[in-house]
């Protein structure tokens, strides 16, 4: 039962803070109810009950994540001043004990080498598989060199070499370190193989796939995926059953726990394994695309659909209509077989300068950043002697799902590649969309919507008459924000080079568990610091977006109780805050509404933009995808805001996250925080948000630990991106939970200012 809360000293009796609360709390403490079972108390001048052991927060921070306040900070201070110690038991001794996850100098995670059977891959088809080699080793860097045999077979043979493209590059293996051992014996009996790779898909097969599917195959096979190639391929099926999510049989299923493209219609699957399913234990794994991309491959370079007889009139919908199924469903007309463009690999400049992406002929498509895998892939793909790979096992009769591109490419130099820019296929030109609801007649950002169908449109009702006034709001931001729409969703596959994880954050203490026991835990277990997660790019833009919906609610135009801006009366009194897809109550208010989410109050939903966030973060793996969030609050710290100690409200699934922006500040955790004056906390433990990271809050640290943010000393944005509990998303009329294989959408709801 959720306690209500009393305001932390100073905040008493402010008047006017935004929301409903009837002490005016800052908003921050709309999320004060603890857990079941959980109470919640201030700890400010209280002795530490016996047992209490604190530690000080910023000596567990691994390498590269030094807080780089340690020290200097007041709480720290503090809690030396209170003389509590640093356990050194605590305290990692080597990065082993940092994380099962090692990272490299680049930033990468890297896993613990695997055994020289599940190492054993065989690449198939030639560019595909280039890339993944020079992937392979570009990725891993500093990973001690793995017993390991990357073989790659070209055309069908198993020479145990790699193609000769990957040799021709002078100094530049595109193997990776310790291929040239000999392979162990191929037929070992839970060894995966990699048995066959098309340009569109992966198949990892336990060796003897009669067998049947055994927590051990299942393991092994998406084991040896996701290591050699984590963020290339998105893991779709395991034959014989769902992909194994949150298994906790399998060690990386954090890795592999967004099972399909997050968003992706999951054709893929359908196109290899409709008519020749998937062998027991096998794996099945597609490489990323995009919607976008995806739609303008059902376009055809010239037009014409993909799906349809070649030179077949575009359908009436163009790429608004999902393509038709690849095996005719029952009834339909039987379809001839779908033969992919040969066209030649038209390197195209990603929006974002830091990512480059290759789309290849034959609907090939391998997204790659960074120099030296990029180079390695166009040598590759530029070997005019290398050979069509075979064609794919799973493929049906007189369907090729492995056409390599026929012409010879140049490999791209900074010039080639502005050249293959303005040689890249436009954007397919769609039909005039019917008229949205609220549409005003903008059709290349409709042309866009159509082309994303995951993005929700209404079409308005016969009679229906778009709301003016919100059109005339609509306009300006939908053009100005298209290009970070198109950053965060045309990205790559792979998380690029610059990102990096950092786990397994120790703080031990007393604590109340939410069972109502009481025992000496790591309070911020579950804490994750994913940095980098945007470019400085986006997060320009994206600071810009935010600053444009807050000029928007100083303007009285966002809906509801979207937006809340306190009148400061006091130093570091409140922020401002926008409430998207959902508004809680911080505390009981004034009509007796008990503290968490209001189904009944209205607010914007959550912007197309920030949905395109989220893609990325399930995408990226960041978040899983049965947890995507629906609803942001964003939190406008101006400098001496904060946001006092709280647990955010169980109306919201863990995990949930948090992005920062702007500036680089602390957050503080522990399971008792003291309040020592406004703005002003004594924690246990501290972490720095660099901006662009993203925090993961679940576990201990999202339901043990209260967090907060001292007195910010600089402007600041987070964005906190939640999930609803089902009975809230039923209410709200959001979709039922989704199964592994059938990744959601987010449901259109009410249509607002940025949906259109
Ligand atoms: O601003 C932050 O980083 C934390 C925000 C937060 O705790 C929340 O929105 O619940
Ligand atoms: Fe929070």
């Amino acid at each position: 039962m959720p306690l209500p809360v009393s305001p932390p000293p100073g905040f008493e009796s402010d008047p006017t803070t935004a929301g409903s609360s009837d002490w005016g709390a800052p908003p921050g403490f709309e999320e004060h109810s603890p857990p079941p079972g959980f109470d919640v108390q201030q700890s400010v001048g209280k002795t530490p009950p016996p047992g209490f052991e604190d530690v000080s927060p910023s000596s567990f921070a691994p390498p590269g994540f030094e807080n780089p306040l340690a020290g200097s900070g007041s709480h720290d201070s503090g809690a030396r001043k209170k003389g509590r110690k640093v356990e050194s038991e605590d305290l990692p001794r080597d990065s082993s004990q940092i994380s099962s996850a090692r990272r490299s100098p680049s930033g990468l995670e890297t896993k613990t080498p695997l055994s020289d059977e599940r190492r054993r891959v065989q690449l198939n088809s030639r560019g595909f598989s280039s890339a993944l080699a020079g992937l392979a080793k570009a990725r891993q860097p500093d990973v001690p060199a793995p017993a390991a045999d990357v073989t790659a077979e070209v055309d069908g043979r198993n020479g145990g070499e790699a193609p000769k493209s990957a040799r021709r590059k002078k100094g530049q293996s595109l193997e990776p370190a310790g291929s040239s051992a000999k392979p162990k014996d191929p037929a070992s009996s839970v060894s995966p193989q990699f048995s066959s790779l098309s340009s569109k898909a992966a198949v990892f097969s336990p060796s003897g796939s009669s067998q049947p599917p055994s927590p051990v195959t299942e393991h092994l096979a998406l084991d040896t995926a996701i290591t050699d190639l984590s963020g290339q391929l998105e893991i779709c099926d395991v034959g014989g059953g769902e992909v194994p999510r949150d298994n906790p049989a399998l060690p990386n299923s954090g890795d592999c726990r967004a099972s399909s493209n997050g968003y992706a219609d999951g054709r893929d699957l359908q196109d290899a394994t409709a008519a020749s399913p998937l062998p027991a234990g096998a794996v099945y794994a597609a490489p990323y695309e995009p919607a976008s991309i995806k739609a303008a491959q059902r376009e055809g370079p010239h037009g014409a659909p993909h799906t349809g007889a070649p030179g077949a009139p575009r359908s009436p919908h163009g790429a608004q209509e999902p393509p038709t199924e690849p095996h005719g469903a029952p009834g339909a007309p039987t379809e001839p077989p779908r033969e992919p463009p040969q066209e030649p690999l038209v390197p195209r400049r990603s929006p974002d300068p830091e990512h480059h992406t290759f789309i290849t002929g034959g609907g090939e498509r391998i997204w790659l950043t960074g120099a030296p895998p990029a180079e390695a892939l166009t040598a590759a793909l530029a070997d005019p002697t290398s050979k069509p790979p075979a064609k794919h096992p799973m493929a049906p009769p007189g369907k090729s799902l492995t056409e390599p591109p026929t012409e010879t490419v140049e490999a791209p130099s900074a010039e080639s590649t502005e050249a293959g820019e303005a040689a890249a296929p436009a954007r397919p030109s769609l039909p005039e969309p019917t008229r949205w609801r609220n549409d005003p007649g903008t059709p290349s950002y409709a042309n866009k919507l159509v082309d994303s169908p995951r993005t929700p449109l209404t079409p308005l009702m016969p009679g229906e008459e778009p709301d003016s006034a919100s059109v005339a709001l609509r306009k300006p931001s939908v053009y100005e924000f298209d290009d970070l729409t198109e950053m965060l969703d045309d990205d790559h596959c792979l998380r690029p080079p610059r990102v990096a994880v950092a786990r397994d954050f120790r703080c031990r203490e007393r604590a109340r568990l939410p069972n109502g026991q009481n025992a000496t835990v790591n309070s911020v277990e579950g804490l994750e610091l994913h940095t980098n997660i945007l470019s400085k790019a986006e997060q320009e833009r994206l600071v810009d977006f935010v600053k444009d919906l807050e000029r928007r609610g100083h303007a009285n135009e966002l809906r509801g109780r979207t937006f809340t801006a306190p009148r400061k009366w006091m130093k570091g009194k409140g922020r401002v805050t926008m409430q998207f897809g959902c508004v809680y109550n911080y505390a009981t208010d004034s009509q007796g509404r008990a503290p968490g989410i209001l189904t009944e109050e209205d607010t914007e939903p959550l912007p197309p933009l920030l949905q395109s966030v989220i893609r990325r973060l399930i995408r990226w793996k960041v978040l899983p995808a049965d947890k995507e969030p629906d609803s942001a609050i964003i939190n406008l710290y101006s400098e001496d805001d904060c946001i006092p100690p709280h647990i955010d409200h169980h109306d919201f699934t863990r995990p949930f996250c948090t992005i920062s922006l702007l500036s680089e500040q602390a957050i503080l955790f522990g399971a008792r925080i003291g309040i020592v004056n406004p703005g002003e906390f004594d924690a246990p433990f501290k972490l720095s948000l660099p901006t662009g990271s993203v925090l993961i809050l679940k576990g201990n640290a999202a339901d043990v630990a209260k967090h907060c943010v001292p007195a910010v000393t600089a402007d600041r944005i987070s964005i906190t991106l939640r999930r609803m509990q089902d009975p809230f998303r039923k209410r709200m009329g959001l979709d039922s939970p989704r199964t592994a294989n059938q990744p959601g959408r987010l449901p259109a709801r009410k249509v607002s200012v940025y949906e259109q």
